[in-house]
Protein backbone atom coordinates (compact mmCIF):
# COMPACT_ATOMS: atom_id res chain seq x y z
CA UNK A 1 0.00 0.00 0.00
CA UNK A 2 1.67 3.41 -0.92
CA UNK A 3 0.54 5.11 2.11
CA UNK A 4 3.38 5.87 4.44
CA UNK A 5 2.29 6.88 8.17
CA UNK A 6 3.26 8.49 11.10
CA UNK A 7 3.98 6.72 14.59
CA UNK A 8 0.91 8.72 15.64
CA UNK A 9 -1.29 7.66 12.38
CA UNK A 10 -0.05 3.91 13.54
CA UNK A 11 -0.94 3.94 16.70
CA UNK A 12 -4.50 5.65 15.89
CA UNK A 13 -4.61 2.98 13.49
CA UNK A 14 -4.07 -0.08 16.69
CA UNK A 15 -6.22 2.02 18.68
CA UNK A 16 -9.34 2.11 16.82
CA UNK A 17 -9.01 -1.63 16.14
CA UNK A 18 -8.83 -2.24 19.27
CA UNK A 19 -11.16 0.06 20.57
CA UNK A 20 -14.07 -1.25 18.96
CA UNK A 21 -13.33 -4.95 19.56
CA UNK A 22 -12.05 -6.40 16.50
CA UNK A 23 -8.48 -7.01 17.85
CA UNK A 24 -6.63 -7.42 21.04
CA UNK A 25 -2.94 -5.71 21.22
CA UNK A 26 -1.86 -9.20 22.36
CA UNK A 27 -3.58 -10.36 18.97
CA UNK A 28 -1.36 -7.57 17.26
CA UNK A 29 1.55 -8.48 18.29
CA UNK A 30 1.37 -12.09 17.88
CA UNK A 31 0.45 -11.44 14.05
CA UNK A 32 3.24 -9.35 14.05
CA UNK A 33 5.77 -11.70 15.13
CA UNK A 34 4.64 -14.43 13.08
CA UNK A 35 4.58 -11.96 10.36
CA UNK A 36 8.26 -11.38 10.97
CA UNK A 37 9.10 -14.59 10.97
CA UNK A 38 7.63 -15.64 8.02
CA UNK A 39 8.94 -12.32 6.04
CA UNK A 40 12.21 -13.23 7.41
CA UNK A 41 12.61 -16.84 5.99
CA UNK A 42 10.58 -15.55 2.58
CA UNK A 43 13.81 -13.61 2.05
CA UNK A 44 16.45 -16.14 3.25
CA UNK A 45 14.65 -19.46 2.20
CA UNK A 46 18.07 -21.30 3.89
CA UNK A 47 16.87 -19.81 7.55
CA UNK A 48 13.65 -22.47 6.63
CA UNK A 49 13.01 -25.15 9.13
CA UNK A 50 14.88 -25.76 12.36
CA UNK A 51 18.43 -26.06 13.45
CA UNK A 52 19.47 -22.36 12.90
CA UNK A 53 20.77 -20.09 16.01
CA UNK A 54 19.16 -16.76 16.77
CA UNK A 55 19.83 -13.94 19.25
CA UNK A 56 16.94 -11.61 19.82
CA UNK A 57 17.51 -8.11 21.60
CA UNK A 58 14.07 -7.18 22.95
CA UNK A 59 13.50 -3.28 24.38
CA UNK A 60 11.34 -1.96 27.02
CA UNK A 61 8.18 -1.60 24.97
CA UNK A 62 6.03 -3.26 22.52
CA UNK A 63 8.60 -3.59 20.04
CA UNK A 64 10.66 -5.97 22.20
CA UNK A 65 6.82 -7.31 22.83
CA UNK A 66 7.31 -8.35 19.24
CA UNK A 67 10.86 -9.72 19.65
CA UNK A 68 9.31 -12.09 22.45
CA UNK A 69 6.96 -13.44 19.55
CA UNK A 70 9.76 -13.79 16.83
CA UNK A 71 11.53 -15.31 20.13
CA UNK A 72 8.63 -18.32 21.26
CA UNK A 73 8.03 -18.74 17.08
CA UNK A 74 11.59 -19.50 16.60
CA UNK A 75 12.30 -21.97 19.10
CA UNK A 76 9.08 -23.60 17.89
CA UNK A 77 10.62 -24.49 15.00
CA UNK A 78 13.46 -25.75 16.50
CA UNK A 79 16.04 -22.84 16.50
CA UNK A 80 18.67 -22.21 19.49
CA UNK A 81 17.57 -18.59 20.61
CA UNK A 82 18.89 -16.28 23.02
CA UNK A 83 16.93 -13.19 24.42
CA UNK A 84 18.83 -10.43 25.92
CA UNK A 85 16.42 -7.41 27.25
CA UNK A 86 16.31 -4.27 28.46
CA UNK A 87 13.93 -2.08 30.92
CA UNK A 88 12.05 -2.81 34.09
CA UNK A 89 9.25 -5.78 32.90
CA UNK A 90 7.43 -4.11 35.66
CA UNK A 91 7.12 -1.11 33.69
CA UNK A 92 6.38 -2.82 29.96
CA UNK A 93 2.59 -2.98 28.65
CA UNK A 94 0.34 -5.93 29.57
CA UNK A 95 1.28 -7.42 25.83
CA UNK A 96 4.91 -7.28 26.35
CA UNK A 97 4.50 -8.78 29.81
CA UNK A 98 2.71 -11.55 28.27
CA UNK A 99 4.84 -12.16 25.42
CA UNK A 100 8.01 -11.75 27.91
CA UNK A 101 6.29 -14.39 29.70
CA UNK A 102 5.39 -16.58 27.33
CA UNK A 103 9.09 -16.81 25.89
CA UNK A 104 9.93 -17.35 29.90
CA UNK A 105 8.29 -20.39 29.64
CA UNK A 106 11.05 -21.35 26.49
CA UNK A 107 14.13 -19.86 27.67
CA UNK A 108 15.97 -16.99 29.89
CA UNK A 109 16.13 -13.31 28.91
CA UNK A 110 20.18 -12.36 29.51
CA UNK A 111 21.22 -9.04 29.88
CA UNK A 112 21.81 -6.72 26.98
CA UNK A 113 25.09 -5.96 28.52
CA UNK A 114 25.79 -10.06 28.03
CA UNK A 115 25.05 -10.07 24.07
CA UNK A 116 28.58 -10.27 23.05
CA UNK A 117 29.22 -13.81 24.20
CA UNK A 118 29.18 -17.12 22.73
CA UNK A 119 29.22 -17.73 18.28
CA UNK A 120 27.51 -15.61 15.79
CA UNK A 121 24.09 -16.23 15.40
CA UNK A 122 22.90 -17.00 11.71
CA UNK A 123 20.07 -14.26 12.72
CA UNK A 124 20.19 -11.43 14.68
CA UNK A 125 16.86 -9.99 15.51
CA UNK A 126 16.58 -5.74 16.47
CA UNK A 127 13.14 -5.74 18.53
CA UNK A 128 14.75 -2.86 20.58
CA UNK A 129 12.66 0.21 19.86
CA UNK A 130 9.98 0.46 16.90
CA UNK A 131 7.48 3.63 16.46
CA UNK A 132 7.61 4.42 20.42
CA UNK A 133 11.35 6.11 19.97
CA UNK A 134 11.33 9.52 21.43
CA UNK A 135 14.49 10.52 22.27
CA UNK A 136 18.36 9.00 20.47
CA UNK A 137 18.95 5.05 21.79
CA UNK A 138 21.34 4.51 24.87
CA UNK A 139 24.62 4.14 23.70
CA UNK A 140 24.04 0.59 25.38
CA UNK A 141 22.06 -0.71 22.33
CA UNK A 142 24.38 0.09 19.93
CA UNK A 143 27.22 -1.49 22.34
CA UNK A 144 24.84 -4.93 22.34
CA UNK A 145 24.28 -4.70 18.67
CA UNK A 146 27.92 -4.40 17.67
CA UNK A 147 28.89 -7.00 20.40
CA UNK A 148 26.54 -9.53 18.58
CA UNK A 149 27.63 -8.83 15.15
CA UNK A 150 31.18 -9.23 16.54
CA UNK A 151 31.05 -12.64 18.10
CA UNK A 152 33.60 -15.12 16.72
CA UNK A 153 32.28 -17.48 13.62
CA UNK A 154 32.04 -18.30 10.63
CA UNK A 155 28.41 -17.58 10.12
CA UNK A 156 27.17 -14.51 8.24
CA UNK A 157 25.15 -13.03 10.76
CA UNK A 158 21.73 -11.37 9.47
CA UNK A 159 19.83 -8.69 10.81
CA UNK A 160 16.25 -8.16 10.83
CA UNK A 161 15.01 -4.64 12.09
CA UNK A 162 11.22 -5.35 13.54
CA UNK A 163 8.78 -2.24 13.00
CA UNK A 164 12.05 -0.35 11.91
CA UNK A 165 15.62 -0.37 12.89
CA UNK A 166 16.01 1.09 16.02
CA UNK A 167 17.36 4.76 16.33
CA UNK A 168 14.72 5.33 13.37
CA UNK A 169 12.58 8.33 13.60
CA UNK A 170 9.72 6.62 11.93
CA UNK A 171 8.20 10.32 11.01
CA UNK A 172 11.40 12.12 9.74
CA UNK A 173 13.85 9.34 8.63
CA UNK A 174 16.56 10.79 10.94
CA UNK A 175 18.42 8.52 13.11
CA UNK A 176 18.39 9.43 16.58
CA UNK A 177 21.96 7.88 17.68
CA UNK A 178 23.92 8.29 21.10
CA UNK A 179 27.25 10.30 20.40
CA UNK A 180 29.81 8.82 18.57
CA UNK A 181 27.80 5.98 16.77
CA UNK A 182 28.16 5.63 13.12
CA UNK A 183 25.42 6.46 11.28
CA UNK A 184 25.05 2.88 10.11
CA UNK A 185 25.58 1.54 13.61
CA UNK A 186 21.79 0.13 13.36
CA UNK A 187 21.52 -1.12 9.73
CA UNK A 188 19.64 -3.93 9.19
CA UNK A 189 19.78 -5.89 6.22
CA UNK A 190 15.99 -6.11 6.32
CA UNK A 191 12.85 -4.38 8.19
CA UNK A 192 9.52 -6.15 8.26
CA UNK A 193 7.50 -3.07 9.52
CA UNK A 194 3.70 -4.24 9.95
CA UNK A 195 0.30 -2.81 8.06
CA UNK A 196 2.07 0.20 6.65
CA UNK A 197 5.36 1.33 5.75
CA UNK A 198 6.31 4.34 8.00
CA UNK A 199 7.22 7.55 6.55
CA UNK A 200 10.60 7.20 8.09
CA UNK A 201 11.23 3.90 5.58
CA UNK A 202 10.96 6.44 2.61
CA UNK A 203 12.53 9.70 4.01
CA UNK A 204 16.60 10.61 4.51
CA UNK A 205 19.47 7.51 3.88
CA UNK A 206 17.90 3.97 4.12
CA UNK A 207 18.47 1.97 7.00
CA UNK A 208 17.91 -1.30 5.63
CA UNK A 209 18.39 -3.29 2.39
CA UNK A 210 15.48 -4.18 2.11
CA UNK A 211 11.45 -3.40 3.38
CA UNK A 212 8.96 -5.82 3.59
CA UNK A 213 5.20 -4.99 5.36
CA UNK A 214 3.30 -7.50 6.59
CA UNK A 215 -0.32 -7.53 7.20
CA UNK A 216 -1.43 -7.55 11.10
CA UNK A 217 -5.41 -7.14 10.00
CA UNK A 218 -6.15 -4.05 10.27
CA UNK A 219 -7.90 -2.00 7.60
CA UNK A 220 -6.51 -0.41 4.60
CA UNK A 221 -7.18 3.01 3.22
CA UNK A 222 -7.56 3.14 -0.47
CA UNK A 223 -5.29 5.00 -2.38
CA UNK A 224 -5.75 5.78 -6.13
CA UNK A 225 -2.61 7.41 -7.95
CA UNK A 226 -4.99 8.62 -10.81
CA UNK A 227 -6.56 11.03 -7.43
CA UNK A 228 -4.57 13.77 -5.64
CA UNK A 229 -3.46 12.16 -1.85
CA UNK A 230 -5.69 12.59 0.96
CA UNK A 231 -4.57 15.42 3.15
CA UNK A 232 -2.02 14.46 5.42
CA UNK A 233 -1.83 11.40 4.27
CA UNK A 234 2.16 10.94 2.44
CA UNK A 235 1.52 9.01 -0.58
CA UNK A 236 4.31 6.42 -1.89
CA UNK A 237 4.43 7.22 -5.12
CA UNK A 238 3.86 3.82 -7.63
CA UNK A 239 1.41 2.37 -9.32
CA UNK A 240 0.11 0.57 -6.29
CA UNK A 241 -2.87 -1.87 -6.81
CA UNK A 242 -3.12 -0.27 -10.46
CA UNK A 243 -1.59 -1.43 -13.47
CA UNK A 244 1.26 1.41 -14.32
CA UNK A 245 -0.33 1.77 -17.97
CA UNK A 246 -3.66 2.53 -15.78
CA UNK A 247 -1.96 5.14 -13.73
CA UNK A 248 0.17 6.34 -16.46
CA UNK A 249 -2.45 6.61 -18.60
CA UNK A 250 -4.21 9.16 -16.96
CA UNK A 251 -1.44 11.54 -16.55
CA UNK A 252 0.15 11.10 -19.89
CA UNK A 253 -0.62 13.64 -22.42
CA UNK A 254 -1.36 10.91 -24.88
CA UNK A 255 -4.97 10.12 -25.46
CA UNK A 256 -6.69 8.04 -28.14
CA UNK A 257 -6.82 10.65 -31.23
CA UNK A 258 -5.85 13.31 -29.91
CA UNK A 259 -4.09 15.73 -31.66
CA UNK A 260 -0.98 17.28 -31.22
CA UNK A 261 -2.79 20.45 -30.33
CA UNK A 262 -4.62 18.38 -27.64
CA UNK A 263 -1.22 16.93 -26.02
CA UNK A 264 -0.37 20.83 -25.49
CA UNK A 265 2.68 23.30 -26.83
CA UNK A 266 5.27 23.46 -24.84
CA UNK A 267 7.87 26.41 -24.36
CA UNK A 268 10.84 25.66 -23.38
CA UNK A 269 13.16 29.05 -22.94
CA UNK A 270 17.24 28.36 -23.27
CA UNK A 271 20.36 29.97 -22.80
CA UNK A 272 22.65 31.85 -24.82
CA UNK A 273 26.16 31.35 -27.12
CA UNK A 274 27.56 27.49 -26.14
CA UNK A 275 24.88 27.39 -22.47
CA UNK A 276 22.16 25.68 -24.60
CA UNK A 277 22.39 21.86 -23.59
CA UNK A 278 20.19 22.60 -20.66
CA UNK A 279 16.82 24.10 -22.49
CA UNK A 280 17.42 21.02 -25.16
CA UNK A 281 17.51 18.06 -22.79
CA UNK A 282 14.21 20.03 -21.40
CA UNK A 283 12.52 20.18 -24.38
CA UNK A 284 13.42 16.94 -25.67
CA UNK A 285 12.29 15.34 -22.48
CA UNK A 286 8.83 17.19 -22.86
CA UNK A 287 8.38 16.18 -26.39
CA UNK A 288 9.06 12.17 -25.70
CA UNK A 289 7.17 11.87 -22.96
CA UNK A 290 3.88 13.30 -24.88
CA UNK A 291 3.91 16.87 -25.61
CA UNK A 292 2.23 17.78 -29.19
CA UNK A 293 4.51 20.63 -30.05
CA UNK A 294 7.68 22.11 -28.43
CA UNK A 295 9.22 25.08 -29.22
CA UNK A 296 12.81 26.46 -27.66
CA UNK A 297 13.38 29.90 -27.02
CA UNK A 298 16.77 31.35 -27.21
CA UNK A 299 18.92 34.86 -28.02
CA UNK A 300 19.89 35.41 -31.70
CA UNK A 301 23.34 34.65 -31.07
CA UNK A 302 22.21 31.03 -29.86
CA UNK A 303 19.93 30.20 -32.88
CA UNK A 304 22.37 28.54 -35.17
CA UNK A 305 24.26 26.41 -32.60
CA UNK A 306 20.82 24.91 -31.98
CA UNK A 307 19.15 24.95 -35.21
CA UNK A 308 21.99 22.51 -36.20
CA UNK A 309 20.98 20.08 -33.05
CA UNK A 310 17.26 20.27 -33.58
CA UNK A 311 14.40 18.43 -35.92
CA UNK A 312 11.26 18.18 -34.09
CA UNK A 313 11.60 20.69 -31.41
CA UNK A 314 10.88 24.68 -33.10
CA UNK A 315 13.23 27.28 -32.63
CA UNK A 316 12.14 30.53 -31.84
CA UNK A 317 14.66 33.96 -31.63
CA UNK A 318 13.92 35.24 -28.15
CA UNK A 319 15.28 38.87 -28.02
CA UNK A 320 15.52 39.18 -24.48
CA UNK A 321 12.19 40.31 -22.43
CA UNK A 322 10.85 42.70 -24.31
CA UNK A 323 11.17 39.53 -27.34
CA UNK A 324 9.11 36.87 -24.53
CA UNK A 325 6.07 39.12 -24.19
CA UNK A 326 5.74 38.95 -27.88
CA UNK A 327 6.23 34.75 -27.99
CA UNK A 328 3.77 34.07 -25.05
CA UNK A 329 1.15 36.10 -26.77
CA UNK A 330 0.33 33.40 -28.32
CA UNK A 331 -2.61 31.47 -26.76
CA UNK A 332 -1.81 27.85 -28.18
CA UNK A 333 1.37 27.79 -25.54
CA UNK A 334 0.10 25.89 -22.72
CA UNK A 335 3.38 25.02 -20.58
CA UNK A 336 5.88 27.13 -20.00
CA UNK A 337 9.78 25.48 -18.66
CA UNK A 338 12.08 27.56 -17.34
CA UNK A 339 15.44 28.83 -15.68
CA UNK A 340 17.81 25.72 -17.12
CA UNK A 341 20.98 27.58 -18.53
CA UNK A 342 19.05 31.03 -18.42
CA UNK A 343 21.60 32.70 -16.36
CA UNK A 344 21.29 33.88 -12.48
CA UNK A 345 19.94 37.84 -12.78
CA UNK A 346 17.29 40.49 -13.03
CA UNK A 347 16.97 39.11 -17.00
CA UNK A 348 16.03 36.14 -15.47
CA UNK A 349 13.89 37.32 -12.61
CA UNK A 350 12.26 39.37 -15.53
CA UNK A 351 11.38 36.19 -17.70
CA UNK A 352 9.83 35.04 -14.77
CA UNK A 353 7.54 38.11 -14.04
CA UNK A 354 5.99 37.62 -17.94
CA UNK A 355 5.79 34.19 -17.54
CA UNK A 356 4.10 33.51 -14.17
CA UNK A 357 2.15 36.75 -15.27
CA UNK A 358 0.73 35.18 -18.06
CA UNK A 359 -1.09 32.12 -15.94
CA UNK A 360 -0.11 29.28 -17.56
CA UNK A 361 1.12 25.70 -16.42
CA UNK A 362 4.81 26.34 -15.32
CA UNK A 363 7.72 24.57 -14.11
CA UNK A 364 10.34 26.73 -12.63
CA UNK A 365 14.11 25.32 -12.31
CA UNK A 366 17.61 26.22 -11.35
CA UNK A 367 18.22 29.71 -12.66
CA UNK A 368 14.72 30.72 -12.26
CA UNK A 369 14.83 29.78 -8.72
CA UNK A 370 18.49 31.12 -8.08
CA UNK A 371 17.75 34.61 -9.32
CA UNK A 372 15.36 35.22 -6.50
CA UNK A 373 17.51 34.45 -3.68
CA UNK A 374 17.84 37.61 -2.16
CA UNK A 375 14.17 38.33 -2.60
CA UNK A 376 11.97 35.01 -2.47
CA UNK A 377 9.07 36.61 -1.51
CA UNK A 378 9.15 38.63 -4.89
CA UNK A 379 9.28 34.94 -6.93
CA UNK A 380 6.35 33.91 -4.49
CA UNK A 381 4.03 37.20 -5.54
CA UNK A 382 4.19 35.73 -8.69
CA UNK A 383 3.22 32.37 -8.48
CA UNK A 384 0.05 30.93 -8.52
CA UNK A 385 -1.41 26.95 -8.27
CA UNK A 386 -0.52 26.07 -11.92
CA UNK A 387 3.55 26.28 -10.90
CA UNK A 388 5.92 23.78 -9.97
CA UNK A 389 9.56 24.57 -8.77
CA UNK A 390 11.58 21.81 -8.74
CA UNK A 391 14.39 22.99 -6.42
CA UNK A 392 17.44 20.44 -5.17
CA UNK A 393 18.71 21.15 -1.41
CA UNK A 394 20.47 24.14 -2.58
CA UNK A 395 18.07 26.10 -4.55
CA UNK A 396 15.46 24.95 -1.92
CA UNK A 397 17.82 26.72 0.87
CA UNK A 398 18.26 29.69 -1.10
CA UNK A 399 14.68 30.13 -1.07
CA UNK A 400 13.59 28.82 2.24
CA UNK A 401 16.62 29.37 4.14
CA UNK A 402 14.85 28.81 7.32
CA UNK A 403 13.85 25.21 5.95
CA UNK A 404 17.20 24.49 4.41
CA UNK A 405 18.42 20.69 5.27
CA UNK A 406 20.92 21.86 7.37
CA UNK A 407 19.25 22.97 9.83
CA UNK A 408 15.84 21.17 9.48
CA UNK A 409 14.13 20.97 12.64
CA UNK A 410 11.28 19.54 10.86
CA UNK A 411 11.01 16.31 8.69
CA UNK A 412 11.79 16.96 4.56
CA UNK A 413 7.89 15.82 3.99
CA UNK A 414 6.89 19.34 6.33
CA UNK A 415 9.97 21.66 5.34
CA UNK A 416 8.24 21.22 1.46
CA UNK A 417 4.81 21.22 3.01
CA UNK A 418 5.64 24.76 4.30
CA UNK A 419 7.78 25.86 1.48
CA UNK A 420 4.71 25.00 -1.10
CA UNK A 421 2.10 26.91 1.74
CA UNK A 422 4.19 29.59 1.35
CA UNK A 423 5.14 29.91 -2.28
CA UNK A 424 1.54 29.44 -3.31
CA UNK A 425 3.20 26.64 -5.87
CA UNK A 426 3.77 23.15 -5.79
CA UNK A 427 7.43 22.11 -4.61
CA UNK A 428 9.35 19.35 -5.62
CA UNK A 429 12.10 18.54 -3.85
CA UNK A 430 14.84 16.71 -5.27
CA UNK A 431 17.19 13.93 -3.68
CA UNK A 432 16.78 9.64 -3.75
CA UNK A 433 14.08 10.78 -1.57
CA UNK A 434 11.77 13.09 -3.48
CA UNK A 435 9.14 14.63 -1.80
CA UNK A 436 6.36 17.04 -3.71
CA UNK A 437 3.97 19.26 -1.87
CA UNK A 438 1.32 21.45 -2.87
CA UNK A 439 -0.63 24.07 -1.25
CA UNK A 440 -3.31 22.52 -0.02
CA UNK A 441 -1.41 20.18 1.99
CA UNK A 442 -1.00 17.06 -0.62
CA UNK A 443 2.35 15.68 -0.27
CA UNK A 444 3.95 12.63 -2.02
CA UNK A 445 7.53 10.79 -2.12
CA UNK A 446 9.31 9.22 -4.74
CA UNK A 447 12.00 7.47 -2.79
CA UNK A 448 14.57 5.79 -4.86
CA UNK A 449 15.11 2.60 -2.18
CA UNK A 450 15.24 -0.52 -1.61
CA UNK A 451 16.00 -2.05 -5.40
CA UNK A 452 14.59 1.18 -7.51
CA UNK A 453 18.32 2.97 -6.17
CA UNK A 454 19.09 4.90 -9.27
CA UNK A 455 22.82 6.60 -8.19
CA UNK A 456 23.57 7.45 -12.06
CA UNK A 457 21.13 10.31 -11.84
CA UNK A 458 23.74 12.25 -10.19
CA UNK A 459 24.90 13.40 -13.81
CA UNK A 460 24.92 16.39 -15.65
CA UNK A 461 21.53 17.38 -17.04
CA UNK A 462 19.18 15.08 -14.97
CA UNK A 463 17.40 18.02 -13.60
CA UNK A 464 17.16 19.31 -16.76
CA UNK A 465 15.54 16.15 -18.17
CA UNK A 466 12.62 16.09 -15.30
CA UNK A 467 12.26 19.82 -15.48
CA UNK A 468 10.94 18.84 -19.12
CA UNK A 469 9.24 15.45 -18.30
CA UNK A 470 7.11 17.47 -15.59
CA UNK A 471 6.55 20.44 -18.54
CA UNK A 472 5.33 17.85 -21.09
CA UNK A 473 3.01 16.27 -18.55
CA UNK A 474 1.79 19.24 -17.62
CA UNK A 475 2.00 20.28 -21.62
CA UNK A 476 -1.88 19.91 -22.03
CA UNK A 477 -2.27 22.86 -19.51
CA UNK A 478 -5.16 20.61 -18.05
CA UNK A 479 -3.13 18.16 -15.92
CA UNK A 480 -3.22 18.21 -11.88
CA UNK A 481 0.17 19.93 -11.05
CA UNK A 482 0.79 17.48 -8.01
CA UNK A 483 -0.21 14.36 -10.21
CA UNK A 484 1.95 15.31 -12.95
CA UNK A 485 5.05 16.26 -10.65
CA UNK A 486 4.35 13.00 -8.95
CA UNK A 487 4.36 10.82 -12.25
CA UNK A 488 7.30 12.97 -13.70
CA UNK A 489 9.67 12.28 -10.39
CA UNK A 490 8.67 7.98 -10.83
CA UNK A 491 9.10 8.03 -14.66
CA UNK A 492 12.41 9.70 -14.03
CA UNK A 493 13.79 7.14 -11.83
CA UNK A 494 12.42 4.26 -13.36
CA UNK A 495 14.06 5.68 -17.12
CA UNK A 496 16.93 5.96 -15.42
CA UNK A 497 16.54 2.15 -13.90
CA UNK A 498 15.70 1.03 -17.24
CA UNK A 499 19.10 2.71 -19.11
CA UNK A 500 21.02 2.10 -16.28
CA UNK A 501 25.25 2.54 -15.38
CA UNK A 502 27.19 4.43 -18.05
CA UNK A 503 23.70 6.77 -18.53
CA UNK A 504 23.94 10.24 -19.28
CA UNK A 505 20.99 12.72 -19.39
CA UNK A 506 20.88 12.62 -23.38
CA UNK A 507 20.12 8.97 -22.88
CA UNK A 508 17.05 9.87 -20.61
CA UNK A 509 14.07 11.17 -22.87
CA UNK A 510 15.26 8.42 -25.72
CA UNK A 511 14.82 5.80 -23.21
CA UNK A 512 10.83 6.70 -22.39
CA UNK A 513 9.64 4.48 -25.33
CA UNK A 514 10.82 1.42 -24.05
CA UNK A 515 10.37 2.66 -20.87
CA UNK A 516 6.50 2.70 -22.05
CA UNK A 517 6.59 -0.69 -23.72
CA UNK A 518 8.00 -1.87 -20.76
CA UNK A 519 4.91 -0.62 -18.52
CA UNK A 520 2.46 -1.92 -21.18
CA UNK A 521 2.16 1.37 -22.25
N1 LIG B 1 0.39 -0.99 19.93
C1 LIG B 1 0.25 -2.29 19.65
O1 LIG B 1 -0.62 -2.99 20.06
C2 LIG B 1 1.24 -2.91 18.76
C3 LIG B 1 2.52 -2.37 18.64
N2 LIG B 1 3.46 -3.05 17.97
C4 LIG B 1 4.85 -2.82 18.21
O2 LIG B 1 4.99 -1.84 19.20
C5 LIG B 1 5.90 -0.84 18.81
C6 LIG B 1 5.55 0.45 19.45
O3 LIG B 1 5.61 0.14 20.83
P1 LIG B 1 5.86 1.29 21.92
O4 LIG B 1 5.85 0.64 23.23
O5 LIG B 1 4.91 2.40 21.67
O6 LIG B 1 7.27 1.87 21.58
P2 LIG B 1 8.67 1.17 21.50
O7 LIG B 1 8.59 -0.29 21.79
O8 LIG B 1 9.23 1.63 20.25
O9 LIG B 1 9.52 1.82 22.70
C7 LIG B 1 8.96 2.67 23.59
C8 LIG B 1 9.51 2.34 24.91
O10 LIG B 1 10.89 2.63 24.90
C9 LIG B 1 11.15 3.73 25.78
N3 LIG B 1 12.03 4.61 25.05
C10 LIG B 1 11.72 5.39 24.01
N4 LIG B 1 12.83 6.00 23.57
C11 LIG B 1 13.85 5.59 24.37
C12 LIG B 1 15.22 5.83 24.41
N5 LIG B 1 15.78 6.63 23.48
N6 LIG B 1 15.97 5.25 25.36
C13 LIG B 1 15.39 4.41 26.25
N7 LIG B 1 14.06 4.10 26.26
C14 LIG B 1 13.34 4.70 25.33
C15 LIG B 1 9.82 4.31 26.10
O11 LIG B 1 9.83 4.79 27.40
P3 LIG B 1 9.86 6.35 27.70
O12 LIG B 1 11.12 6.51 28.46
O13 LIG B 1 9.91 7.08 26.39
O14 LIG B 1 8.61 6.58 28.44
C16 LIG B 1 8.91 3.13 25.97
O15 LIG B 1 9.01 2.37 27.15
C17 LIG B 1 5.80 -0.82 17.34
O16 LIG B 1 6.96 -0.29 16.75
C18 LIG B 1 5.62 -2.28 17.02
O17 LIG B 1 6.85 -2.92 16.96
C19 LIG B 1 3.05 -4.26 17.26
O18 LIG B 1 3.78 -4.47 16.14
C20 LIG B 1 1.62 -4.20 16.82
C21 LIG B 1 0.78 -4.05 18.01
K1 LIG C 1 13.28 -2.34 16.03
Amino acid sequence: MPELLTAAQMRAREETAMKNGAVTGAALMERAGRGAVEATVRTWPDLAGGGHHAVVLCGPGNNGGDGYVVARRLADLGWTVEVFGMGDPQKASPDARLMRQLWEACGPVGQLSDAGHGTRPDLLVDALFGTGLGRAIPAETVTAVAAVKARSGARACRVVALDCVSGLDCDSGRMLLPDGAAPDAMAADLTVTFHAAKRGHYLGQPQSRSLEVVDIGLDHAEDDPRQRPAPGLLRRIEPGRLAPAAWLGSVLPVAPGAHKYDRGHVLVLGGGCGKGGAGRLAARAALRIGAGLVTLAVPPSALQENAARLDAIMLTSMKGPEGLADILSDSRLSCVALGPGLGVGEATREMVRQVAGADRATVLDADALSSFSDDPDALFGLLHARCVLTPHEGEFARLFPDLAEKDRSVSKVDAAAEAARRSGATVLLKGPDTVIASPDGAVSVNAAFYGREAPWLGTAGAGDVLTGMIAGLMGNGRADPHLAASAGAWLHVEAARYVGPGLISEDLPDALPGLFRSLGL
